[in-house]
């Protein structure tokens, strides 16, 4: 049965009607005034078992008790729970392409099966876990050689999107926890990517790993085959490419047309989307980076996170919470963006990672229904790692026109903490700086007051004012973790997945389709004959055939 537009729902309807009765008076400034605990009610501890505690702090939020109890009923009135438990349960949730979404089975440490069309996928899940483990082990101990004898020192991850982003994200956020390979990551068809990854790197000690779900992906194929001729202009001999060239797909059929041995093949399945693989074999690269047993760390953060996401009373419950908020501000304020904000440098791609995993997941302007959404659905991701973000576009954030919900993420320790731990606690104060400035701001009798102690008057001071007052009530998230480690990671990832799956219920969107990335696919694939040649081209519209035309005399 298909689910009313949202728009439609009651419990949306009675949002709406409290937010246009009071969405405008909501003050965070106030609010904390007014309640000195705010923060006891709205923060919420998880404890992991061996890496300290998770702190959401959402205090600073334009969020009321009142508000907050709708919010959640109308988690309950979109059937959240009943959503969960089928996506877990391995139902076919993802109705586009009538596939189970079970990248939650790569990561069960339950011991228990995971049924998908009346199958236990876990005995296929564990043996490709076995495999990347006896894998990664032998390249990192040297056991695995290269063609010339020589031991492996460098990884090439040739993948894009879902195949290239997490495993790099992971892989600089996890540096301190490296075992030694040096990492690379080619992704764009542009030969430059391969180009200069290539010049750093010999034949004879490189180990390449072709990560394609589908292995049809036109930049990794492209890429992979480039590589691969580079390769053998060192190696010569064919035989050599199965010590120095692995996959990573669903698609075996495909990968061994390639050239790829099938004992150097990880495995995969359907029910696995790209943007939420990087659990799968796609974390290779991942496991030789940091060593298999903190890639299985990792997947515990994760597991450990699947199991609150199911278990904790929605108002307990941390991507709940995230989701629901979210909502608040996209559907009722008419927030567009959401930054994500990691003083962490290692951090420094997760908004990157996260707008694949957000915007291709709830990118959706059509429901599950078939009916075209009649309100916002997911908002644009982005975001820089602090405090370099503070130099570059917190100006609008805090003085622009725009609500721009923020989540900040912070460790409480540093893996660096040089310079006596100075950088770390300058880090920290930024941080916590800015969400205080946000969520207060400044106002003109403290702008007005500050100026006329330095001095100023008259005309001057009045003209001045006004672009010097911050008018705060601007919302954020604080997300505060003991140290990043490959088990904290884990569960900050599965947070914002399961934030995702939220919303997209909320939305009633398909979060695990990516139907909007196909039609300029097949438009390439059209122009890409239109290069082949020098002739003038008449077939498109006037705007494509100018572009074509001004490359075509300037090739
Ligand atoms: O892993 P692959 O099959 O090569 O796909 C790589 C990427 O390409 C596509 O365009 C999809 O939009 C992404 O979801 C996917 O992650």
């Amino acid at each position: 049965m298909s689910k009313p537009l949202l728009s439609t729902d009651p419990v949306y309807q009675k949002v709406q009607q409290y937010y246009d009765a009071n969405g405008a008076k909501i003050n965070i400034k106030q609010l904390f005034e007014s309640d000195p605990k705010r923060f006891d009610k709205f923060n919420l501890t998880l404890k992991t078992p061996n890496d300290g505690d998770i702190l959401l702090d959402y205090s600073k939020n334009r969020i009321t008790d009142d508000v907050w109890k709708l919010l959640l009923q109308l988690a309950e009135s979109r059937g959240l729970a009943k959503a969960r438990d089928e996506m877990f349960g391995g139902t076919h949730i993802n109705i586009t392409e009538d596939r189970a979404v079970l990248h939650t089975a790569l990561r069960n440490k339950s011991g228990k099966p995971v049924m998908v069309d009346g199958k236990d996928v876990m005995p296929d899940v564990l043996a490709v876990l076995a495999h990347m483990k006896e894998f990664t082990n032998q390249v990192l101990s040297g056991e695995w050689k290269g063609y010339t004898g020589k031991k492996i020192t460098d990884v090439v991850n040739i993948g894009i999107g879902g195949s290239d982003l997490g495993p790099l994200m992971v892989t600089e956020a996890l540096k301190p926890f490296s075992k030694g390979l040096n990492m690379h990551f080619v992704s764009n068809i542009d030969g430059t990517h391969l180009a200069e990854t290539l010049k750093k790197i010999s034949a004879e000690s490189t180990l390449f790993i072709i990560a394609s779900k589908t292995f049809t992906t036109q930049e990794t194929i492209t890429n992979a085959t480039s590589a691969k001729t580079w390769f053998l202009e060192t190696a010569k001999d064919p035989s050599a490419v199965a010590k120095h060239f692995v996959a990573l797909s669903t698609n075996e059929e495909k990968a061994t047309a390639f050239g790829i041995d099938a004992k150097n093949m990880f495995g995969f399945w359907d029910w696995v989307g790209g943007r939420y693989s990087l659990w799968s074999a796609i974390g290779l690269s991942i496991s030789l980076s940091i060593g298999f047993e903190n890639f299985e760390k990792l997947q515990e953060g994760a597991y450990f996170v699947d199991q609150h996401f199911q278990t904790a009373p929605l108002d307990q419950n941390v991507p709940v919470i995230l989701a629901l908020l979210g909502i608040w501000y996209s559907n009722f304020y008419g927030a567009e963006t959401t930054a994500l904000l990691p003083y962490d440098q290692y951090l420094h791609r997760f908004s990157a990672y996260f707008q694949q995993g957000d915007m291709e997941s709830n990118g959706k302007g059509v429901c599950k229904s078939g009916k075209r959404a009649d309100y916002q659905t997911g908002p644009i991701v982005w975001g820089e790692p602090g405090t370099n973000g503070q130099h570059a576009f917190y100006q609008l954030i805090h003085q622009g026109t725009r609500v721009i919900p923020c989540d900040f993420i912070a460790p409480a320790q540093t893996h660096n903490p040089i310079a006596g731990g100075i950088h770390h606690k300058l880090i920290l104060a930024n941080f916590l700086a800015q969400t205080e400035a946000l969520a207060l701001g400044k106002t003109e009798e403290q702008v007005r007051s500050e100026l006329e102690k330095a001095g100023m008057k008259g005309e001057k001071l009045e003209n001045l004012v006004p672009h010097k007052v911050f008018t705060g009530n601007r919302p954020t998230n604080s997300i505060v973790v003991k140290k990043v480690t490959p088990f904290v990671l884990g569960a900050l990832i599965a947070t914002y997945e399961h934030k995702i799956f939220t919303q997209g219920v909320i939305w009633d969107v398909n979060s695990f389709d990516q139907w909007g990335v196909e039609l300029g696919k097949a438009l390439a694939k059209a122009i890409e004959g239109d290069l082949a040649n020098n002739d003038k081209v008449s077939s498109h519209d006037s705007s494509t055939n100018g572009l074509i035309n001004f490359i075509k005399s300037n090739w």
